[in-house]
């Protein structure tokens, strides 16, 4: 039995810790079977192996008393580059708990959870519904809600060195004045809004609009502005700072996607770039 588990791009731009999107990049959980111990063999550099695994540990928040596994897990998200690999680890965790301990937990009850360990819905929300999802805390839980997916080839420009989330959400203030979050907030409103009517050119305008993190943590990713002006003469509807970054997203018409690396490598941008897709189904179990 294995798990398959999306990534995840956050933000998508001004949705700051509220809008993400399923990505065609897995991470796959194996059971291999009953254990006297917890044992993960996976293929992730130094992550622990036992017990402290995040994976275990989402599982066990949810069902303590679960028998531990021996499982397998391989995964082709890269670690701390803003494609959601920790929400990942998290939401295969409770899938596995869930599973295991029989439990037969509605979506949004797994939600909850995840974002309760996340701390936000923004990636978890995703990779659990599938596609784009918009979410936030509400009176004490956490509500999302499925949009409809952008027709669009989601190219990820993935810088060689890592951004854990926790620095770069240290470089972000600590308070926005109050004429500031109203701009900043109607932006990421009229956003979702035109993602709603699919109307994808006003969409990609105020995606590449955001106040609340960008402008903060472009010093962080020097290539964001770079690909994104790259983006306006090439093909792309919008670009944006993946999650925490570096990784770069950008929507582009399937039509222009030569185009439009050709010219990324152009601009003298080397690291590794790849076409992914929207993924449309969250987190699903295989025989
Ligand atoms: N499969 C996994 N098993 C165990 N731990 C994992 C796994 N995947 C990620 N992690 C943990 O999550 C950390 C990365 O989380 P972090 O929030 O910094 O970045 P991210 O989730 O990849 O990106 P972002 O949140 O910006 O989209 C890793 O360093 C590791 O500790
Ligand atoms: N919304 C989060 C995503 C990464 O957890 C951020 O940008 O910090």
């Amino acid at each position: 039995m294995k798990i398959k588990v999306p990534a995840s791009s956050a933000n998508l731009g001004p949705g700051f810790d509220s809008i993400g999107v399923a990505i065609s990049l897995y991470l796959t959980i194996e059971v291999i079977g009953e254990s006297d111990h917890w044992q993960v063999d996976h293929n992730l550099g130094d992550l622990p192996s036992g017990k402290d695994n995040m994976i275990v540990q989402a599982a066990l928040s949810v069902k303590p008393d679960l028998t531990p596994q021996h499982l397998r897990v391989e995964s082709d998200i890269p670690l701390a580059h803003g494609l959601g690999s920790s929400s990942s680890a998290i939401v295969g965790g409770i899938e596995l708990a869930d599973q295991l301990g029989q439990l037969n937990l509605a979506p949004h009850e797994k939600i909850e959870i995840a974002a309760q360990l996340e701390g936000h819905p923004d990636n978890v929300a995703p990779t659990i519904l599938g596609s784009l999802v918009v979410g936030c805390k509400v009176n004490g839980h956490f509500t999302a809600v499925k949009a409809p997916v952008p027709p669009f080839a989601m190219i990820a420009y993935i810088p060689a060195y890592n951004l854990k989330t926790s620095d770069a959400r240290a470089v972000l203030p600590k308070q926005l004045s109050f004429k500031e979050a109203v701009q900043a907030s109607a932006v990421a409103n009229t956003a979702v809004a035109a993602l709603f009517a699919q109307d994808y050119e006003k969409a990609g305008e105020l995606m590449e609009a955001d106040l609340f993190h960008e402008r903060y943590r472009s010093k962080l990713v020097p290539e964001l502005e770079i690909i994104r002006n790259v983006g306006h003469e090439h093909g792309a509807v919008a670009t944006y700072l993946s999650g925490a970054g570096p990784t770069i997203m950008s929507l582009v018409d399937p039509q222009h996607i030569s185009d439009f690396v050709d010219a990324v490598r152009e601009a003298g941008l080397k690291d590794e770039i790849r076409r992914l897709e929207v993924a449309p189904r969250g987190a699903f179990w295989q025989k």
